[in-house]
């Protein structure tokens, strides 16, 4: 069973008609939007906005409606995938390169519904590097910068040249290993001025929709917060 695809198809049970929606990013958003264009062939009517380039365009491709960055005032749900996240519900995100516009669309959405399978779930943050996304000048500098909050910052290379976000920024992957206090570490990385977001969602997810490898899918509940 695809638990990537169970979960992301639960979360789409939660749009209904007239809804406008933010669409996520990655292997997990992908089934989501999937399911999505499929609904809009049978007559669902909302309005969407996607988190990246490559998921507009498959929304596009599916049919669904797309608004712009300023017809969109307020989403009634975004539904999105994440690399890891904790029992709190904070989470690493930005993977996939996306975490800028996905931290966009999810500050102006009601509901922030992240789907992921069930190795996603930690008890600490901290196994996946944590995704910076810095603007290329000075980007030594602000690896260095990095470097000085306890992390072992890398530069994402692609194809032998550093890796370029849509937004035309690079993403640095940092490794700090446990995350103890994960929103005291987001605003340190963010008062870096090369940085422009960091991939930690604190305090933003609504629900969590875990898939599991035999079929089935579960709510993760909440234990505390950050
Ligand atoms: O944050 C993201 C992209 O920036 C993705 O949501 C995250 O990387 C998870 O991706 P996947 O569903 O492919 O495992």
């Amino acid at each position: 069973m695809n638990a990537k695809k169970t979960a992301a198809e639960k979360a789409v049970e939660y749009i209904k008609d007239g809804m406008t929606v933010g669409l996520g990013t990655g292997s997990t958003a992908y089934w989501a939007i999937r399911r999505i264009g499929e609904r809009v062939q049978e007559g669902l009517n909302i309005r969407a906005i996607a988190t990246s380039r490559a998921s507009e365009e498959l929304a596009v491709e599916l049919g669904i409606a797309m608004m712009s960055s300023s017809e969109a005032v307020e989403l009634d749900l975004t539904i999105d995938g994440a690399d890891e996240v904790d029992r709190s519900w904070s989470l690493i995100k930005g993977g996939g390169g996306a975490l800028l516009r996905e931290k966009i669309v999810a500050s102006i959405s009601k509901q922030l519904i992240i789907i992921v399978d069930e190795s996603k779930v930690k008890e600490r943050l901290g196994g996946f590097a944590l995704p910076v996304e810095v603007i290329p000048f000075g980007y030594e500098i602000t690896m260095r910068q990095l470097s000085a909050t306890g992390c072992t910052p890398v530069l994402r290379m692609l194809e032998g040249k550093p890796y370029w976000t849509d937004n035309g920024n690079y993403i640095v992957d940092c490794d700090y290993g446990d995350i103890l206090h994960p929103s005291q570490l987001a605003i340190r990385i963010n008062a870096i001025p090369g940085v422009v977001d960091n991939g930690l969602f604190v305090g933003m997810a609504g629900q969590v929709i875990v898939g599991y490898g035999d079929g089935t899918v579960k709510q993760l509940e909440r234990r505390g917060s950050e």
